[in-house]
């Protein structure tokens, strides 16, 4: 520490920060700074106050904390160095360069005229009354033996050389145009000078400008010479190459996003890089163009000057900032091997007086011979020193400052845990940084919320709506507002772990008893609906038997009647015939023989006739029973045969037990005692009986002969006389029983 130091102020507090400056802090003569280099400077602090001091500080991240009356300082170095109207240029800057002599910056201005920043920090300006033709300076040159050449915008061109005097060309010298933008010295010694429609040059010890012909009507900004010899000048109507006479264009049609180039920088690999007011960058290797744009991670469209480092970074200055990218990087996104560039964008909040730098006149920007970039902005030069650029310091992780839930703060414990109410939750975070905040974007994702991350910028509250019950997870995460955003860095994130509290029909226990209550009401629907089926499948089971049952009754019924005679209830002359058949065969099986009775009641028709049809009727139904009641065996059969005339089928009756059977019945129909007084044989209802037996198994015959000789043997009894029993015999039928 330099000793008079200690007796010139009284200093209070003191600091050394990591730069190696000595930070005195006094009581009542303010803040002051002894650099390494013994400089000592007062840091002005903003206040009316007495300056005291009483403490002081360095963060992490580089700034110096005073302590005054007043409150805190946060003192930071910028990253920039300005030179602008407060300390002796002007504002607006359209151009710079740098004498390759004396190693002085020279800067044109808008309005201000022309300035020379010496290396011992001398300024001076040079105005219309130094004899400069305008104060517009907009294109600048400085010849190896240290003429500056300074193109104005309508004063045309001033030469100024090395003692001071200046000399003017104008459109009288066949200067193209009086509005000069862009200037450049070729290698084989021409000046040249783009203008507002036109390009023309200057020879060695000329003093007459030559018109370059063969090149479009245009708006031509500035020119330069690549290493093969080629010019390239960059104009309203896109880039143009000037080879052996010959003028190429490139513009949209090419590729290039726009027309309006306003500058061009030929790189170590020949590659050729061009700036465009308003679509970015574009990359010409050979033939190869290539646009970059916002998708490729370039931070602004408007690339107004180009320069390199010596770490091959290209920085560019645009309406909206200062870009800094790895060349390496646009190399690769150029041959496809990456999708971005990671690039930095530097503006008013990393300490830039302006982020509008301005562009179009030659040189718009200038890489110094100690390599540091200058470059022309709306407030004035602005040089940056890459080497000594400070990486931006690490994002530290978020805080979580405070917590709302609905409106009311709560202590931020973890897991935060929120009543079943809780209809809106606010979360206040921050990032404990002191340097530039507005340089910090933060993000957050709530899990089973946001599908992705939200993008809230500088937004330091995260805000719900409508959070389901149960647990989840608050994301959130800060990174630098020009580095991309990286998820996996959760180093740069803090996580709050959320439960909201169910209302009670939200809980489990609550949605399992819901359940088991509807899964037993289904299972007794259910069961209901089979029970119902059951009894109705009963139902029908019974009613189906029921009605089969009928249904077989009616069947039988019907049977019987087909079957049976209804006047008299024996058999009728159908079942006679079906029985007939079936008796003749068993007897024919069993070798037995079988004997029909026929008989018919004498006189019937008299019978009727004397005492009615009821009464014939009810003389048939007594003769039936009579016959049905006990004269015969069993397995024997009684049929109505026709009118007055029944059958009775005796299988395995010979011929004298048919012939017992049959005086049977004639005496039992004659012991009726029915009167029939129209009867000439008997006073009584009298019956004639024919008999004949046949063996089936024995001799020749059928059923129906067997029929037929019964019938004659009734033949033979009724006209034997009638009432009397008569067997068939072969050759005639022999009667018996007839009444003398
Ligand atoms: N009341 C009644 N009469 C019947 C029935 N079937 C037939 N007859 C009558 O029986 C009579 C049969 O008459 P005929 O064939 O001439 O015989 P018949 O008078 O008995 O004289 P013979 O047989 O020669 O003794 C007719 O008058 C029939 O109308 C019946 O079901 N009911």
């Amino acid at each position: 520490m330099a000793g008079p130091l200690q007796a010139q102020l009284p200093w209070h507090s003191a600091v050394r920060d990591r730069d190696g400056n000595l930070w005195l802090g006094t009581y009542g003569q303010g803040l002051w700074r002894l650099s390494p280099d013994q400089q000592l400077e007062e840091i002005p602090l903003t206040t009316t106050q007495p300056g005291h001091v009483f403490e002081l500080t360095e963060d992490r991240e580089g700034n110096v904390w005073a302590a005054t009356m007043q409150g805190a300082y946060r003192l930071r170095d910028s990253d920039f160095l300005q030179f602008g109207q407060p300390e002796g240029l002007a504002d607006p800057v359209f151009v710079v360069t740098q004498s390759p002599v004396d190693d002085a910056i020279w800067a044109g201005s808008e309005g201000s005229g022309l300035f020379r920043l010496g290396r011992d920090g001398d300024i001076r300006q040079l105005g219309t009354e130094q004899g400069l033709s305008n104060i517009n300076v907009s294109a600048l040159l400085v010849d190896p033996d240290n003429t500056v050449w300074a193109g104005t915008f309508g004063g045309g061109l001033n030469r100024i050389a090395s003692d001071g005097s200046i000399s003017h060309f104008s459109v009288e010298n066949k200067l193209p145009d009086n509005h000069v933008m862009g200037l450049t010295r070729s290698r084989d010694g021409r000046l040249w000078v783009a203008a507002n429609g036109g390009l023309g040059y200057l020879d060695p010890g000329a003093d007459v400008f030559e018109r370059q012909h063969g090149l479009p009507e245009t708006l031509l900004r500035q020119i330069m010479e690549d290493s093969r010899g080629a010019l390239w000048i960059a104009s309203n109507s896109g880039l143009i190459r000037l080879q052996n006479g010959e003028s190429t264009l490139w513009d949209s049609s090419d590729g290039l996003g726009s027309s309006l180039v306003s500058t061009t920088y030929e790189d170590a690999d020949g590659v050729l890089w061009i700036g465009s007011r308003e679509a970015g960058l574009a990359r010409l290797e050979g033939d190869r163009l290539f646009q970059y744009g916002l998708q490729h991670g370039l931070p602004q469209l408007s690339v107004l000057a180009i320069l390199e480092d010596d770490q091959d970074t290209l920085w560019m200055s645009g309406a909206d900032g200062l870009v800094s990218v790895p060349r390496a990087e646009l190399n690769a996104v150029a041959r496809s091997e990456a999708d971005q560039v990671r690039a930095q964008l530097y503006d008013e909040t990393d300490g830039l007086r302006s982020a509008q730098f301005l562009g179009g006149f030659q040189p718009a920007g200038w890489r110094a011979r100690d390599g540091t970039l200058w470059f022309g902005s709306n407030r004035g030069l602005v040089a940056v020193d890459p080497t000594g650029f400070e990486p931006a310091a690490p994002v530290p992780r978020p805080l979580i400052e405070q917590v709302r839930v609905n409106g009311e703060v709560i202590a931020p414990a973890q897991p935060l845990q929120l009543p079943a109410d809780a209809h809106t939750l606010e979360v206040d975070y921050t990032v404990p940084r002191l340097g530039n905040p507005e340089a910090i974007r933060f993000r957050y994702q709530l899990e089973g919320f946001d599908r992705d991350w939200q993008d809230v910028a500088g937004r330091r509250t995260a805000y719900f709506t409508g959070l389901t019950p149960g647990k989840t997870t608050l994301h959130i995460a800060a990174h630098l507002k020009d580095s991309a955003f990286d998820p996996t860095r959760l180093e740069q994130q803090v996580s709050l772990e959320i439960y909201r509290e169910p209302y009670w029909y939200q809980t489990w226990w609550f949605l399992l008893l819901a359940c088991a209550v509807v899964g037993l009401a289904l299972l007794a629907i259910y069961r209901f609906i089979r029970h119902r089926a059951g009894l109705r499948e009963r139902r029908l089971e019974l009613l189906v038997g029921r009605r089969t049952r009928e249904l077989q009754i009616a069947l039988s019924r019907v049977e019987e009647i087909s079957r049976i005679d209804s006047l008299t209830g024996v058999a009728n002359r159908r079942f006679l015939d079906e029985n007939l058949d079936k008796a003749w065969s068993q007897c024919a099986a069993k070798q037995v023989p079988v004997s029909v009775i026929m008989l018919d009641l004498d006189f019937f028709k008299q019978y009727n006739d004397s005492t009615g049809h009821q009464a014939g009727d009810d003389c048939l139904r007594r003769v039936a029973e009579s016959l049905q009641a006990g004269v015969l065996r069993e397995g024997d059969l009684i049929a109505r045969y026709g009118g007055e005339e029944f059958i009775a089928l005796l299988p395995g009756a010979d011929s004298a037990a048919a012939l017992a059977g049959a005086q049977r019945i004639h005496s039992r129909i004659g012991a009726l005692r029915i009167p029939h007084p129209d009867s000439p044989v008997s006073d009584f209802v009298s019956v004639s009986v024919g008999v004949a037996t046949a063996w089936p198994g024995s001799a020749p015959g059928t059923p129906d002969l067997l029929m037929q000789r019964a019938d004659r043997a009734l033949y033979a009894a009724k006209s034997g006389g009638r009432d009397r029993v008569s067997v068939w015999e072969q050759g005639r039928s022999s009667g018996y029983g007839a009444p003398d």
